[in-house]
């Protein structure tokens, strides 16, 4: 036999193997109607358990694969050995890894986003960053979208249920077991409806901190085109910061959870006080 064709029949073996796993998974899901899980359209994961989105990646991460199937699933039917992320910390289950979630706060131009990429060219994380995600939204021309415009412009924050939403189908989608949440929780009810619609705890909460003056001049100094980064908008986001996510922080701190980071320096010099931080996680991730 030539090594071509043994090749080939190795090749044949995985695709067989791959669509019996495919049929086990959408099978199961079929049997057990209770929950959508493809469609993770936002409205329907606001409603979504957690525990169940575990298996939904796995489904919907070899469906895609496979064809536009829509599967569904109880929480009842058993992990297949396929699913890799549990998208829940209360509905751990064994031999599926469990989602590792850092959350990356503080003001505005403090350095959040470019550190967040930092990490991500090293560790290979996924970055949600909540603004980025509204920015996008706010291009879609629903009225949420359009509510979405008017609340950035002010520097106030959107409602829960718009940014959760988002969170929620990104993660699905961006199916890895670390994510970075950038820019949220921004206040207590962020923080709140994000635990309670997920049961999410963060393994631990980056927090840059860096004087105003210094975020006020990056932030005139950023040329993204953004309608919030103007001397108006930047006041008002500050005050937003102090009065509604400095608390949030705090919260965290109590708990032990708050990893403070001095941003007032060179990029570089920041992140080498990051990458220990998140490489240590590394070795828990599966
Ligand atoms: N350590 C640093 N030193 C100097 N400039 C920096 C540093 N970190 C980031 N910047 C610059 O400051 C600006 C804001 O940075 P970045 O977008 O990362 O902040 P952010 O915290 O994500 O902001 P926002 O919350 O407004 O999205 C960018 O132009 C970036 O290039
Ligand atoms: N949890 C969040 C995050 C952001 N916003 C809105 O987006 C603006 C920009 O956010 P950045 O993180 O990119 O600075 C922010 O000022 C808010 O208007 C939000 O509402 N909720």
């Amino acid at each position: 036999m030539t090594v071509r064709t043994r090749l080939l029949q190795q090749v044949f073996r995985s695709l067989r193997q791959a669509t019996s796993r495919v049929e086990s998974v959408s099978k199961a899901a079929l049997e057990h109607p209770t929950v959508t899980l493809v469609a993770c359209a936002p409205q329907q994961s606001k409603r979504m358990p957690w525990s169940c989105l575990g298996y939904g990646f796995a489904a919907a991460s070899l469906v895609t694969v496979a064809s536009p199937l829509e599967a569904s699933c109880s929480p009842a039917v058993a992990a297949p050995q396929t699913a890799g992320v549990d998208l829940s910390n209360a509905g751990m289950t064994a031999g599926k890894a469990k989602l590792q979630v850092i959350f990356v706060l503080g003001g505005p131009g403090s350095g959040k986003g470019t550190q967040c990429a930092k990490l991500v060219q090293e560790f290979g994380l996924l970055h949600l960053s909540a603004g980025d995600l509204l920015r996008a939204h706010m291009k879609s021309g629903t009225p949420d979208g359009n509510m979405v415009a008017e609340m950035i412009k002010q520097g106030q924050i959107v409602p829960s249920r718009v940014t959760i939403s988002l969170l929620e189908e990104a993660m699905l989608k961006g199916g890895k077991q670390q994510v970075l949440i950038d820019g949220f929780p921004r206040n207590e009810e962020n923080r709140a409806a994000f635990e309670a619609q997920t049961g999410i705890e963060p393994e631990f909460v980056l927090f840059f901190n860096c004087p105003e003056a210094v975020m006020e001049k990056r932030l005139l100094g950023r040329q993204e085109g953004r309608t919030d980064d103007n001397i108006e908008t930047i006041r008002k986001r500050f005050k937003v910061f102090m009065e509604s996510s400095m608390p949030i922080i705090n919260f965290y701190d109590a708990k032990g959870r708050v990893r403070k980071i001095d941003a007032d320096r060179d990029p570089e010099d920041v992140y080498a006080d990051v990458r220990p931080l998140v490489e240590a996680l590394q070795s828990f991730a599966v």
